[in-house]
């Protein structure tokens, strides 16, 4: 990820700045598998593959062959100006689409170490969720109380042990940085949080379901500064429990949080490469005007 953002790219580049990047440490594979990735000398795995992958509304064609991997247990963000198709690309992941008739998909989206398809009919859309969270751009607690909102996926998964239930309830509200806020109103309505409180919830109630990856869709864009800082720094955090995935309009926070970049136009990936390469030296003319706000 880069520290420092503010600056114009060339400014950066010109002005030497040495920009922080999370260096990959020794959880490496086999550094001649497919599966992984090298980066700054370490092989780093790769949990999902986007391979040669389209969709289509209806017969409008959203993603045109798009083919790029997903890092393991490090943050992938996906930029682009509006209508580019991030949205489209991040809910194919947790498999959104299938709620809405017409929709189509080619290609694989392959979830390692298992190598599942996770566009294979055959393959159950409510399975895949379960692997999968999302945290949407509004926070979305369920009209119920705080314990509940984090317990309702393990219930769901038939977990009934109360003392399991509380250990898990307790371990997700921690991993949300929101333990120390709650723990002593957890029956409270999840409602009477605030927007950022909200949130850190739900990203605590697809943690209690021990996700492999996290799809965040504009998750700080209906947030204040404090909570947007604070859902920035949980993203950091929680990169080394789980693969993240984020779309952001934000440059600066793609710069903050990210790992990897992924530059997407009218449906197109531009440009993926590490986070300090896309925003230091980006390789085509199109990513560099729309990093530097040239174009977007
Ligand atoms: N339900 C839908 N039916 C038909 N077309 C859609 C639908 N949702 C999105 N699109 C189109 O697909 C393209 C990609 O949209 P998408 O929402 O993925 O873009 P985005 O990059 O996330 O945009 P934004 O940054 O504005 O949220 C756009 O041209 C959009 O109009």
């Amino acid at each position: 990820m880069v520290s420092v953002a503010t600056m114009r790219m060339s400014e950066q580049a010109a002005a030497g700045v040495a920009l922080q990047t999370g260096v990959a440490s020794g959880e490496a594979r086999d550094p001649n598998s497919p599966d992984t990735a090298v980066r700054n000398g370490n092989a780093v795995p790769v949990k999902a593959s986007v391979e040669n992958f389209s969709f289509y509304y209806g017969d409008f064609k959203a993603l045109k062959s798009i083919s790029m991997p997903v890092h393991e247990k490090r943050v992938t963000a996906l930029i682009g100006p509006s209508g580019c198709g991030k949205s489209t690309l991040l809910r194919t992941f947790n498999r959104m689409h299938d709620l809405y008739p017409g929709n189509r998909y080619e290609g694989t989206i392959r979830l390692h170490p298992d190598n599942t398809n996770l566009l294979d009919p055959a393959v159950d859309p409510i399975e895949v969720r379960m692997r999968i969270g999302m945290v949407f751009q509004k926070p979305n607690p369920f009209p119920k109380s705080i314990y509940e909102n984090v317990a309702y996926g393990l219930r769901i998964r038939g977990e009934r042990n109360r003392s399991v239930i509380d250990d898990r309830v307790r371990e997700a509200l921690r991993g949300a940085a929101l333990w120390s806020e709650v723990e002593h109103r957890l029956h409270d309505p999840a409602t009477a949080l605030s927007g950022g409180q909200q949130q850190r919830l739900c990203i605590a109630r697809c943690l209690a379901t021990q996700p492999e990856v996290l799809l965040f869709d504009e998750p700080t864009s209906a947030l204040d500064p404090i909570a947007t800082a604070s859902i920035e720094e949980l993203i950091h955090e929680l990169r080394d429990k789980v693969t993240i995935l984020i779309v952001t309009h934000n440059m600066q926070q793609a710069a903050r949080v990210s790992d990897y970049t992924a530059y997407m136009y009218l449906g197109e990936l531009m440009e993926f490469g590490e986070t300090n390469q896309i925003f230091v030296n980006p390789k085509r003319k199109e990513t560099e005007d729309y990093i530097t706000g040239r174009f977007g």
